[in-house]
């Protein structure tokens, strides 16, 4: 159960008690477990075995040989096998053995950073699950976020109390940013006994949750640590996205079709809809390509420029010379580099260090108005700005949302329950997996524009690449 070596030479599928499967092309991540640094860790026959509603049949238990790649597309024509190998990961899912007796038990999640859709869901998941599946009656809730560890009693959670927490949106745990202060959390974790935890959270989240783990692990406590990605921007990487996400693209079209809306009904008119995307522009991607009423979609992996051949106004220009209006989406971090700022603005943070951004939505319609006044002097002009920001993300998950939610929240309490720690749990090509929490901390999921989904929205939109010729 321990690790796993990348390193084994035989191109055959290899098994030895303690050192599991590995097969090169693929570099299986390892995935750290409790026993690696507590070698008298006690395992237990899971419960499950004798759960009537389950009746384990063969394959239900995953073992270490479970697997699944992280690339699933190859050019054969290229070199084969690739000069650096795939990643792997071990595959979610309930193991024969466990290694907590559930009956000592102390569970603590915790949510933190911004609302998404589906953090009730996955917290009253792990409620439930831990409940129901394990026989755990320990369960707590952290409220407020990482400094709740220290200056917030934990409340105590039971499925009666949580059963209906996926039909709210935000989180009834409540969240915040900042107050990340290691020693005090790890301090508190310990005198409340806490021996598993799951923490929700976004990217900065996960960065926290490492040093957690790692803290855990130098005072070699018997203390499980599992990640669940959150983060309605889909700014995750590894993962194929994340939970909520769907359900904020759904929300966004109703802004996208009020705007296309107002636009149509105007002479020359122009509806702008800024939406969540504070480094990656997912939101407004998937949401111009759902919606096709989009004439053009700025987002921050690339650039853009008002005037002059080939810039923003000449774009309208021709649109609204075409069809009489226009819809532009764009990400609140779009264009940030353009809107003139103050140099207390530039050094300006929110609690957890995140850059605070100008209103990249309020500066455009400006633009856009002194560019046609000053232009079209004569020529009537309306522009409707709709700022949805916080009601695609304040609200319940839909119903595959929830789905995902319960799916995230029952491969981390089995993963955790297996002895598993410093992982996180997501679906990678359809299926859900451990990532080692570190490799997922540092990694970022940007829209490429290189690939075809971007080009796909160029055709969708037909604007501009933004490169000065
Ligand atoms: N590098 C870091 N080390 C330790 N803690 C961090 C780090 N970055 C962020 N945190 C903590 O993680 C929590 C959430 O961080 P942040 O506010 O950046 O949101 P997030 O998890 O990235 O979610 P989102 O951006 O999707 O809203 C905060 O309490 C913050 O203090
Ligand atoms: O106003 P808040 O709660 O700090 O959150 C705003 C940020 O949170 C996110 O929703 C997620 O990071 C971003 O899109 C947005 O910039
Ligand atoms: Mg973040």
């Amino acid at each position: 159960m321990a690790g796993t070596s990348p390193e084994t030479t035989d191109p055959t599928l290899t098994q030895s008690s303690h050192k599991p499967f590995s097969y090169r092309p693929f570099n299986l991540q390892k995935l750290p477990h409790l026993s690696d640094y507590l070698p008298d860790v006690k395992s237990y026959t899971n419960p499950l075995e004798n759960n009537s509603y389950y009746r384990p049949t063969d394959g239900f238990y995953l073992t270490d040989a479970d697997i699944v790649l992280r690339q699933i597309i190859i050019d054969l024509s290229g070199t084969f096998p690739p000069s650096a190998p795939f990643s792997a990961y071990h595959r979610a899912g309930p193991r024969q053995q466990i290694f907590f007796d559930p009956s000592s038990v102390r569970a603590a999640i915790v949510t933190c950073g911004g609302l998404c859709p589906g953090m009730n869901t996955v917290i009253r998941e792990l409620v439930v699950g831990l409940w129901e599946m394990y026989g755990v009656r320990k369960i707590y809730g952290v409220v407020a976020g990482y400094r709740g560890f220290y200056s917030r009693e934990p409340i105590e959670l039971n499925p009666k109390l949580v059963h209906n927490w996926h039909k709210r949106g935000g989180t009834v745990l409540e969240t915040s940013r900042g107050g990340f202060n290691l020693e005090k959390i790890v301090d508190s974790i310990q005198n409340h006994c806490f021996n598993q935890l799951y923490i929700i959270g976004g990217d900065g989240t996960m960065r926290g949750a490492v040093k957690i783990f790692n803290e855990i692990h130098r005072r070699k406590l018997n203390i499980a640590v599992a990640g669940i990605p959150k983060t309605v921007d889909n700014d995750i990487g590894i993962i194929d996205k994340s939970f909520g996400f769907q359900t904020a693209v759904e929300m966004a079209q109703q802004a996208i079709n009020a705007a296309h809306v107002e636009a149509e009904s105007a002479v020359n008119g122009v509806g702008l809809v800024k939406l969540m995307g504070r480094s990656t522009g997912h939101i407004a991607l998937h949401s111009t390509l759902s919606s096709r009423d989009v004439d053009c979609c700025l987002i921050p992996e690339t650039e853009f420029f008002l005037e002059g051949k080939g810039g923003l106004f000449e774009f309208l220009e021709k649109r609204l010379k075409e069809n009489g209006h226009a819809v532009v989406v764009v990400a609140e971090g779009a264009g940030q580099d353009m809107i003139p700022r103050s140099e207390a603005q530039k050094e300006e943070r929110d609690e957890s260090g995140n850059p605070v951004f100008l209103d990249v939505g309020a500066w455009l319609k400006s633009e856009l108005k002194n560019w046609w006044s000053r232009d079209h002097p004569n020529e009537l002009f309306t522009i409707k700005l709709i700022d949805p920001t916080y009601m695609i993300r304040a609200v319940p998950a839909n119903a595959t949302d929830n789905l995902y939610c319960t799916l995230l929240a029952h491969s981390a309490i089995h993963g955790v329950m297996a002895g598993y720690t410093g992982f996180v749990c997501g679906p990678i090509n359809g299926n859900y997996a451990y990532i080692p929490l570190e490799e997922v901390a540092k990694a970022k999921n940007e829209v490429n524009v290189k690939d075809h989904k971007w080009a796909w929205v160029r055709s969708v939109t037909n604007q501009p690449d933004f490169v000065r010729r």
